[in-house]
């Protein structure tokens, strides 16, 4: 698969393709549905596949004061489509310019991007003040149009702007079952107190995440974690350690059945279930005790949960340990 950055002024030579496209925040089930369709179009018409998306974000664009947070990066979109076997995707520099262009100059830019056909959602919006919709699409005669019906969730359309306040709210399993796989972040392992190892007996590796990511709000999670191609069940904290009164949030996980220094080395975190909040002890000795009955719920719903645990692992491309 080959990723190609696409300049509005400098479109290189392309080849035919079937392309999706959008923003494509977090792989939703909506957005693998237009994946799938688009896949098959590919095949059907003996043509390349394609995925069409904006970076930076076109948000980031119009308001570059505000701090923006995602369910995906870019280089996750990128292993999506991987996964999902296509064979480019075209990055194109969201810029004011490329907003500018008018609906004519839109399907100038894709025709000359040689895309044979375009696979979007019903209530895809583009061009200038996003005058352009499947309507205008239907209406051109440079490429076909394949548009995608609401995908629903429970009647409501499954989108990455609902996704994102469920994980904020810590309501992952809701927001795991709209994707399909567990949410996760990404981040370096970095240094923390050493207490979990020294006074607790739990080792735990603390994440500097990438803060292109949306965060799970505070609280223990049920979860898993890869390190490198490994995953491994876990339990994650994610709080500022009342207890020994913290003054910064850390995002901790204790990994089952691992013993390894992992310091410096870039891992995932996977949110399956947010099993409590985070609570102040009067001691370390009761935190142990919690935490050893964390390490035992959180087991249980790995395996209650094992069918959302393997796709998770088949998306991210990990070996599972069992435990
Ligand atoms: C699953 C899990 C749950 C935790 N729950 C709490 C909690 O409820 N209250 C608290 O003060 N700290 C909690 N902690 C954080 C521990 O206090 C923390 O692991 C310990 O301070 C070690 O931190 P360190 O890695 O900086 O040494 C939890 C940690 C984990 C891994
Ligand atoms: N649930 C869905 N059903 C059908 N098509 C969808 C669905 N969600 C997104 N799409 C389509 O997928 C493409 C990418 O959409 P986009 O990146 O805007 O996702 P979104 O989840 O709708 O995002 P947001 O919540 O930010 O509006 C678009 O063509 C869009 O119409």
């Amino acid at each position: 698969m080959q990723v190609i950055q696409i300049d509005v002024n400098q479109i290189p030579e392309l080849e035919e393709t079937a392309a999706c496209i959008g923003f494509f925040d977090g792989m939703h089930k909506g957005h693998q549905e237009l994946l799938k369709r688009t896949k098959k179009t590919a095949k059907r018409k003996q043509i390349q596949s394609a995925i069409i998306t904006f970076e930076p974000d076109p948000w980031a664009v119009f308001y570059p004061q505000k701090e923006l947070h995602h369910l995906f990066t870019l280089a996750d979109k990128v292993h999506f489509a991987e996964y999902m076997k296509f064979d480019f995707v075209y990055v194109i520099h969201f810029t004011k310019e490329l907003a500018s262009l008018d609906i004519n100059q839109f399907h100038e830019m894709l025709y000359q991007m040689h895309i044979h056909s375009l696979i979007c959602g019903f209530d895809f919006r583009y061009a200038a003040k996003n005058t352009g919709n499947v309507q205008t699409l239907r209406e051109q005669s440079y490429f076909d149009v394949i548009v995608v019906d609401s995908i629903n969730d429970r009647s409501i359309k499954i989108s990455s702007s609902r996704i994102e306040p469920l994980i904020l709210q810590g309501q992952v399993l809701k927001a795991n079952r709209l994707c399909g796989f567990a949410y996760s972040i990404e981040g370096i392992v970095c240094h923390g107190f050493k207490r979990g190892s020294t006074i607790l007996g739990i080792p735990t590796a603390n994440l500097d995440v990438n803060n292109e990511y949306v965060v799970p709000v505070v609280g223990v999670y049920a979860g898993m974690v890869s390190v490198g191609d490994q995953m491994y069940g876990a339990m994650i904290n994610i709080g500022n350690n009342p207890t020994f009164e913290n003054k910064i949030q850390t995002i901790e996980a204790n990994l089952f059945n691992f013993n390894d220094d992992i310091y410096d080395q870039t891992v995932r975190f996977y949110f399956l279930d947010k099993i409590r909040d985070e609570k102040k002890f009067s001691s370390a000795k009761e935190l142990k005790t919690q935490l050893l009955n964390d390490i035992e719920r959180s087991k249980k719903r790995l395996i209650a949960l094992e069918k959302l645990c393997n796709k998770t692992c088949d998306v991210w491309q990990k070996q599972y340990f069992q435990f």
